[in-house]
């Protein structure tokens, strides 16, 4: 089932959250609402679910206007951060919730049989019978999806579902999500503040700001052409350096980078720590080391330009750096944004 949202507007009393957002989530894809917090992604998830109205706009579900379509009867799914399990059910009990109270009539069997998929499915077979305070925090999320998609929704929408929990239990959860959906097929929007989440998830990422969507693109798209610093610098660690550009170059030191289609004059670089490298002899730009951080994957080194300001490079583990140390940052990519 297609999405397409045209021109969507919600405002909160005096204040508009959502400002004319128009998107097209194509059937069977799985989209990713990304953006800082206050940036409307649960608005707009709330207003393809039914929960909220937009002011105007229009939401359709495939060809048909869903504007006034009640929730119960635009066949949606979701999952929230917060588990929303009833405590006082079995698993398999919550799982079958839905299916229960939906105007498709199913019998016992027949339940009992789409229940056993589900868990089979969401890999918790063998744990219908324990109660939502018997399993862990993970574990609940995979019986929330169970219990969103039991009733063959159309489209699956979920809300930072795996928000609460630790970056371990999250990163297996979404390559699982991520094999569910593939196996499925089903049109889904995915909230979440987490850049390294959308990326890792998303066929496409949708970036939020003010209410407003300032770029999207597959995660290769807006990784390596983010259209303005603010979609540079939210989708990971950046460093910030004053240039100079001349006829579709920027020099920062003694180094040049290629800066298509920006104007002459003041310009600023955005370099990712691991854009740039250390090398005691060479050239651009000649810093001192303040720090080194040492983590599983390298090195990250702190330094400070002898021209002011301060950088973070990511090297590999084997680069011999002490704090103190004299030497010289090399450029190897950057984007340059007119200042
Ligand atoms: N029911 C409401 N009444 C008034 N303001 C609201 C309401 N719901 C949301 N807002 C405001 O609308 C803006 C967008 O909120 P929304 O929850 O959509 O953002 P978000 O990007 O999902 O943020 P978060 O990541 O923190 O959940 C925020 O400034 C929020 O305070």
């Amino acid at each position: 089932m297609k999405i397409s949202l045209d021109t969507v507007v919600k405002t909160f009393d005096t204040f508009r959250a959502v400002h004319g957002v128009s998107l097209e989530i194509e059937s069977g894809e799985l989209v990713a609402l990304l953006g800082p917090s206050g940036s409307g992604k649960t608005t707009i998830l709330r207003m393809v679910a039914g929960l909220e109205y937009a002011d105007s706009g229009k939401i359709y579900f495939g060809a048909e206007d869903a504007t006034d379509i009640p929730v119960r009867d635009r066949g949606v799914g979701f999952v929230f951060q917060h588990y929303a399990l009833f405590p006082h059910m079995t698993v398999a009990e919550n799982i079958a919730f839905g299916m229960k109270v939906s105007k498709v009539k199913r019998g016992k069997q027949e339940i009992a049989a789409r229940v056993a998929d589900l868990l089979r499915l969401v890999k918790l077979d063998g744990l219908g019978e324990r109660f939502p305070s018997q399993i862990s925090g993970g574990q609940r999320q995979r019986v929330a999806l169970a219990r969103a998609l039991a009733v063959d929704p159309k489209v699956l929408l979920l809300d930072e579902p795996f928000g609460a929990l630790d970056a371990n239990v999250r990163r297996d959860l979404r390559r699982w999500l991520r094999e569910i959906h593939d196996e499925l097929g089903i049109t889904t929007l995915f909230v979440t503040h987490d850049q390294e989440e959308a990326l890792d998830l998303a066929d496409r990422v949708v970036i939020l700001k003010d209410g407003k969507i300032v770029q999207q693109g597959t995660p290769e798209e807006v990784c390596r052409e983010p259209n303005s610093p603010f979609v540079m610098s939210f989708l990971g660690d950046t460093n910030r350096l004053p240039a100079t550009v001349a006829n579709g170059e920027a020099r920062i030191g003694d180094a040049t980078l290629p800066a298509p289609g920006v104007a002459d004059g003041r310009a600023e670089v955005f370099l990712r720590p691991g854009d740039l490298d250390w090398a005691v002899e060479g050239s651009g730009v000649a810093a001192k080391i303040l720090r080194v951080i040492d983590h599983p994957g390298g090195r990250r080194l702190l330094v400070a330009p002898k021209d002011g300001g301060a950088l973070e490079l990511d090297v590999a583990p084997e680069i011999r750096a002490r704090a103190g140390d004299e030497g010289y940052v090399a450029v190897r990519r950057g984007r340059v944004f007119a200042a």
